[in-house]
């Protein structure tokens, strides 16, 4: 069964990796030197849990009975170790955060055991006694309960005469006591065994073993029913027990491999500590396990993972993948596991070919639909409409509409004619295939070129063709108010399209259904750390600043500078001294200070500001020497209740007083961030992403990510708000840039329809179901994007976008670690107003970002300079911190609740599809149509452009198969003739 493109493009973007789970997530708690109740909590549950374990006093006895013995029986010491463990870690400050899915596998592993101690025990009994006339008794549950219930009673504290007995009964090996043959599997055993051995004793036992095979199958390959199916058919990943930190260490990745080659547990030991592990989590020994004969690659997952224990993982809800992939799995080679993670790359070449050609030919049977009679009927039958097509201009009437549809293959004979490798690739077609496979294989992205540029030449010149057909249902159906578009209308807009020569595919721009389940809840604040303040460090802080102030006094009176410090604050990173002059002091004579104050204070990062903005005052700031971690979850609680409908509302983080900072995006309305590597960037666009993700639902707010690092935005690819994966192909990223321009068009020309002028307008006069959601852009590297893709275009899509995106709703976020000019343009500098410096090299690239220095006197790991919209003053802060773990449970939180649904316009196949072509290619393509051979002089003498541009529309008519390739110094062959 052929698939989708969309089920396509899931499978290529699917990362195997992200099913995989934590089964918790351990947090060490930080506490304030005079919190108490950490003691109290802790001592309250030793004391209770000693004395319930001892059984001593009456308080102790009635604990153990009530719920220890009565529901765990012998299993009770479990629990007591579970309590004894917990205490620990309330003493140690170590926190757990259990997945919900973990917890009920251990507690059903726990009543499993439970069952089977009692079903055991029960067994025994009946052996011992030769009293087998229970096995088939028809009251077997409630005889089961009620000895149970007796024996329990016997020997618990309700018993007359055990209650003054402090150790009654307990270790009493016999009859009475705790350890009879009733009381192993406490009442949870009991219930089970007396449910189960209705079937005999024989069918309980065989009930317990199929019950926990299917959990330990669940357990260790999330699947229940693993064994039971075909191995090609199995969902289950199994499960892993990782315990190595090693994050970004890619040493220790490659000595990892040594140590596990050698199998020598003391090297992996020495690793384990070097990772920075806590003896808690260290579990080496169970790094790689072999579960059902699966070996598992570790390396594979180390990069990714600091976590102990790793949960098997299985689709939920996600049937329909599992079944294209089991498709592809027996199209390609039943013995093909699922658990290897190279099978999307081990079927993607073939199969994206396969289904280019399915899209082609998609795409010419959609056209031929749109040339049914019916939809020329309201047109003036004699109105002729000129178009230049490729190889002759030709002249459609309405009257010729219906031979135009017969002649359709005609006409796409004709432009495969045009070239002879099409015709070897389009008439044959296994041979094509097996001949663009090979292609492949020898060398991919040759052979995709081809056949992607082949193919869409087709299209291509059948749309020339056909251009007042193909324009009518792509403008027309974006708003459903506008009426079908006259005949003279698909005049204006063939005319316009022709006379662009336009350097796109006719934008297919169609308004995407957007839709949020009813039942979408937004991330909890829980999801989010709550860092306690450090009050040790605050007061170091405090004792230290006193001392710098006095060391800046006295550099003043060295220097017979008349100013004093008037005023000290301590930020999360920075402290801020603030200096009052005496009339007639030169600020001057301050700021000529500055490496002297430097020298006193013993730092080489110190910022002056003189003055301070909106005061008569000089500032120095300087690290402080313990900085404060800012939260995310401290500025998200701050942020008041009022705001709650501002869906772009993103936390920065504190300024250099401690207040908590905030910006909204749709105010900016576009944001260039810029700083040197490690310099705290991405964790700011994380904090900008999860703020909009814990605010927005996915009709909200719609992000396009463009990340060429294809690392640090990756983790967001399948949440829902997501119009296409995360796009690293650079060529794809200056398409989609591109789309975003048809977008914004397409918005502008809605907002006219309803006579509104911005978006918030437009919201408010349609239905919720109608309502467009905001657009977020993010590129994390604009230097690649500058350099790799389309630099022309590139500059031109961010300067339309920037220049007009605002009341479309569509807001940019342009980061770059290399501040310089040729990434930073003026065009892109001017357009993007408002702006964040992270710590840079030098005060020039400071001043190519904020265009002041300053940036480059910043301590790094967060601390920014803000450039306010409107041009206010530039603002010191500590930007908010997220860890991994934060982020993950926000994706996997609205993951859960939602699957990504992409939109088709900027599917990766579509964006690589859009043409990029120079504007006179269409010219130049019949220039040389029309001749034998084709030189580049030849070009530009013919259009009087210059050496570059001709050469770049040779490779392109080369590319399309019009010329062949360079001979020396020979003119190139013209395919045409
Ligand atoms: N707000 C912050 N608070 C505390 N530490 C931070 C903060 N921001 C960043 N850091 C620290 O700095 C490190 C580097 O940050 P980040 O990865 O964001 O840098 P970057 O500028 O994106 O670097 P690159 O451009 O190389 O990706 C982080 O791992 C973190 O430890």
């Amino acid at each position: 069964m052929p698939k989708t493109l969309k089920e396509e493009e899931i499978l290529a973007n699917h990362n195997w990796n992200e099913d995989r789970t934590s089964a918790f997530i351990t947090t060490k708690t930080k506490r304030r030197n005079d919190s108490i109740s950490w003691v109290v909590t802790g001592f309250t549950v030793l004391f209770f849990s000693v004395i319930s374990f001892t059984r001593l006093t009456v308080i102790g006895q009635f604990f153990d009975d009530i719920i220890f013995n009565f529901l765990f029986g012998w299993f009770k010491y479990f629990v007591y170790l579970l309590l004894f463990f917990v205490d620990i870690c309330i003493f140690t400050g170590i926190r757990f955060k259990f997945k919900k899915r973990f917890i009920f596998m251990l507690f059903l592993s726990f009543v499993i055991l439970c069952w089977l101690i009692t079903l055991i025990l029960y067994s025994f009994q009946l052996s011992q006694n030769q009293d087998f006339s229970g096995l088939w008794q028809k009251d077997i549950f409630s005889l089961m309960f009620i000895n149970y219930s007796e024996k329990w009673f016997i020997n618990s504290i309700f018993y007359p005469g055990n209650f003054h007995n402090a150790l009654h009964l307990l270790f009493k090996p016999e009859i009475r006591g705790y350890f009879n043959f009733e009381s192993g599997g406490g009442i949870i055993g009991a219930f089970l065994t007396g449910v189960t051995a209705y079937t005999s004793i024989v069918g309980a036992f065989s009930l317990w073993f199929f019950v926990s095979y299917i959990h330990a199958c669940w357990v260790l390959t999330g699947d229940p029913f693993y064994l039971f199916k075909a191995k090609n058919k199995r969902k289950g990943r199994s499960l892993r027990i990782l315990s190595l930190n090693a994050k970004r260490n890619p040493n220790l990745k490659q000595r990892l491999k040594e140590a596990k080659k050698l199998e020598a547990s003391k090297v992996q030991n020495e690793l384990t500590k070097e990772a920075g592990i806590q003896p808690l989590k260290s579990i080496s020994k169970w790094e790689s396990i072999n579960v059902f004969g699966q070996n598992i690659d570790l390396e594979e997952d180390i990069k990714t993972s600091d976590l102990t224990i790793q949960m098997p993982s299985y689709f939920k809800n996600e049937d329909k993948k599992l079944e294209d992939l089991e498709e592809i799995n027996e199209i390609e080679d039943s013995s093909v596991d699922l658990e290897t993670e190279e099978i999307s790359q081990l079927i993607q070449p073939q199969y994206k070919f396969v289904s280019r050609r399915q899209r082609t030919e998609q795409e010419l049977a959609r056209k031929t639909a749109l040339q049914k009679p019916s939809d020329f009927a309201i047109n003036e039958p004699t109105a002729n409409l000129t178009t230049s097509n490729v190889d002759e201009f030709k002249t459609i009437t309405i009257e010729s509409a219906l031979e135009e549809k017969e002649s359709l293959q005609k006409i796409k004979e004709d432009v495969k004619e045009q070239n002879s490798i099409k015709e070897h690739l389009v008439n044959n077609d296994e041979g094509d295939e097996t001949f663009l496979n090979s292609i492949y294989e020898e060398k991919s992205l040759v052979a995709q070129d081809i056949t992607i540029d082949f193919f869409k030449d087709d299209i291509d010149e059948i749309n020339n063709k056909l251009i007042f057909n193909e324009v009518e249902p792509q403008i027309i159906t974006q708003e459903e108010n506008v009426s079908n578009p006259t005949i003279e209308e698909n005049l204006v807009i063939l005319e316009t399209q022709t006379a662009k020569e336009t350097t796109l595919l006719p934008p297919i721009i169609e308004e995407m259904k957007i839709e949020t389940k009813k039942n979408y809840k937004l991330p909890p604040i829980d999801v989010l750390v709550q860092i306690e303040k450090d009050y040790d460090k605050d007061r170091a802080n405090k004792e230290d600043a006193a001392l710098k102030a006095l060391a800046i006094d006295e550099t003043f009176i060295q220097f017979n500078v008349n100013a004093k410090v008037v005023n000290t604050i301590i930020g999360p990173s920075v402290m801020k001294f603030e200096i009052q002059t005496k009339p007639g002091t030169k600020v001057n004579s301050v700021t000529s200070l500055e490496n002297d104050l430097k020298l006193a204070l013993a730092t080489h990062n110190m910022r002056l500001e003189a003055p301070i903005p909106g005061k008569t005052l000089i500032g120095i700031e300087i690290a402080n020497s313990f900085s404060e971690m800012v939260s995310m979850r401290e500025i998200i609680e701050s942020i008041p209740e009022s705001n709650k409908d501002d869906k772009l509302l993103f936390v920065l983080g504190k300024n250099v007083l401690g207040q908590p900072l905030t910006a909204q995006l749709n105010k900016m309305p576009h944001l260039l961030v810029a700083g040197s590597t490690g310099s705290g960037k991405s964790v700011m666009i994380n904090t900008l992403i999860c703020s909009i993700l814990l605010r927005a639902k996915p009709n909200e707010v719609k992000f396009i990510m463009i990340d060429p690092k294809k690392v640090e935005l990756s983790i967001y690819s399948r949440i829902p708000h997501m119009l296409s994966p995360v796009i690293s192909d650079m060529k794809q990223a200056a398409n989609a840039l591109k789309m975003v321009v048809l977008e914004m068009e397409r918005r502008y020309e809605s907002f006219m329809s309803l006579g509104v002028r911005n978006i918030d307008g437009y919201n408010k006069k349609v239905s919720i179901s109608k309502k467009m959601p905001y657009h977020v852009v993010i590129i994390d590297e604009l230097a690649d994007l500058m350099m790799t893709g389309d630099r022309k275009a590139v500059e031109e899509s961010i300067m339309r976008i920037t220049q007009m995106a605002r009341a479309a709703g569509i807001h940019l976020i342009v980061a770059t670690q290399r501040p310089s000019v040729d990434v930073i343009t003026g065009t892109i500098k001017t357009n993007i107003p408002t702006r964040i410096a992270f710590a840079v090299t030098t005060g020039t690239d400071s001043r190519t970002i904020l265009d002041a220095i300053g940036a480059e006197n910043l301590l790094g790991r967060g601390d920014m300079l803000f450039m306010p919209p409107g041009g206010g003053d530039l603002m010191r802060a500590q930007g908010a911190f997220m860890s991994d773990e934060e982020i993950e449970e926000i994706v996997d939180f609205t993951i859960a609740q939602q699957q990504a649904e992409y939109d088709d316009k900027f599917d990766g196949e579509n964006l690589s599809n859009m043409s990029t072509k120079d504007e006179l290619f269409g010219l130049a393509k019949e220039f040389a149509l029309n001749k034998e051979t084709l030189t580049t002089s030849e070009l530009k003498g013919r259009f009087g452009i210059g050496d570059a541009r001709a050469v770049n529309i040779m490779s392109q008519l080369e590319e399309s198969g019009i010329i062949g390739p360079k001979n020396g110094a020979k003119p190139r062959e013209v395919f045409r003739k």
